[in-house]
């Protein structure tokens, strides 16, 4: 676990993001310490990509509030787009659901790492190839010499996410946005490229923020977990505190769905989320929760700290009316 001390890379404060009437985002805070790793978790539709999206400032067509101040750039939600440019690939790098459609068709993937590198760290020609192929080389691209001039679509989806993972970590960012990156990919190759960018962004002493589905997954391999419902935290904190000591019975029900892995199918919680039209005003969970009372259709739960006892977590928050 990281030393809470540790300086923040990132602080998002009250990132509401609208599309229409809809409020897809409401207020979410979180913080990042250099070198830790943070997990979004919840259900498809919670905004774990709208998050991701936001900080690499590429969501278009949607009204963003709040701000998210990180070291050394300023608020990443006020930059001017040129501002956003330099940063891109230097300091913040994002590696997206589907490298097959994230990659560009028409170029050889070592060609597209060289322009990475030429473009943004001023290599030559002869240097920006002999990085390219260590670069390769420590994502565990076999070949990588001769795999500098295959097409994205003569690899596997594994390689290309590989080689999605070396553009990213091309220019040693401080913080990686890692969007399900391995959402595209077989059972078996899922487990290697999330371990795969986790030890990259961890010898390189940077953070990263994974947006994830599984709650399991989360905990064994990022620091920190934030667990998202309907555009707002429910819940965050250490990963073990999350998932051993959780106090939103949301977080409860992820948990069942990991814990019927090997038994049954991945099952989702019960129930669906309200559409935005007819978001509760109260808890947006009211609707699907076993434990609501008649309070929390009327009233939002703030975040609360969860600490137990003298010795239990600072930084474990819920936001519930009846928890756990
Ligand atoms: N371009 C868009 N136009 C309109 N609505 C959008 C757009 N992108 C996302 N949304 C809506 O925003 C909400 C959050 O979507 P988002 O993709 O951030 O969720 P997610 O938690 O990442 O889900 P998933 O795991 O399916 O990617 C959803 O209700 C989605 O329908």
């Amino acid at each position: 676990m990281k030393d809470m001390v540790t300086q923040p890379i990132l602080s998002l404060r009250d990132l509401s993001v609208h599309r229409g009437a809809a409020k897809i985002l409401d207020r979410v805070t979180l913080s990042l310490a250099e070198g830790e790793t943070l997990a979004l978790v919840g259900e498809s539709g919670a905004g774990k990509s709208t998050i991701a999206t936001a900080l690499m400032r590429l969501l278009d067509g949607a009204k963003v509030e709040g701000s998210a101040e990180m070291t050394g750039a300023g608020d990443l939600l006020a930059l001017s787009e040129r501002q956003m440019v330099k940063l891109r690939g230097r300091r913040l790098s994002m590696i997206f659901q589907d490298a097959g459609s994230a990659l560009n068709p028409s170029y050889t993937v070592g060609r597209q790492l060289i322009t990475v590198l030429r473009r943004n760290l001023g290599l030559s020609k002869a240097e920006a190839r002999s990085r390219a192929i260590e670069l390769f080389t420590s994502v565990g691209i076999n070949d990588p010499e001769g795999r500098m001039s295959a097409y994205p679509h003569q690899l596997s989806g594994g390689m290309q996410q590989r080689v999605m993972v070396a553009i990213a970590l091309a220019c040693n960012p401080d913080l990686l946005l890692a969007d399900e990156p391995t959402s595209a990919l077989d059972v078996t190759i899922q487990a290697q490229i999330v371990r795969l960018i986790l030890a990259q962004t961890k010898s390189r002493g940077a953070s990263c923020i994974f947006v994830l589905h599984d709650l399991a997954l989360a905990s064994q391999s990022c620091d920190r977990i934030v667990v998202l419902y309907a555009g707002q935290v429910v819940e965050a904190g250490p990963s073990r505190d999350i998932l051993e000591r959780h106090r939103h019975p949301y977080t409860k029900q992820l948990k069942s769905c990991v814990l019927e892995i090997g038994t049954k199918d991945i099952t989702a919680p019960e129930g669906t989320v309200p559409p935005h039209s007819e978001m509760p005003v109260g808890c947006r969970f009211a609707t699907r929760c076993p434990r609501a009372l008649p309070r929390c259709a009327g009233e939002a739960p703030p975040l609360q700290p969860a600490r137990a006892g003298a010795d239990g977590p600072l930084d474990h928050h819920f936001a519930c009316w009846n928890p756990e």
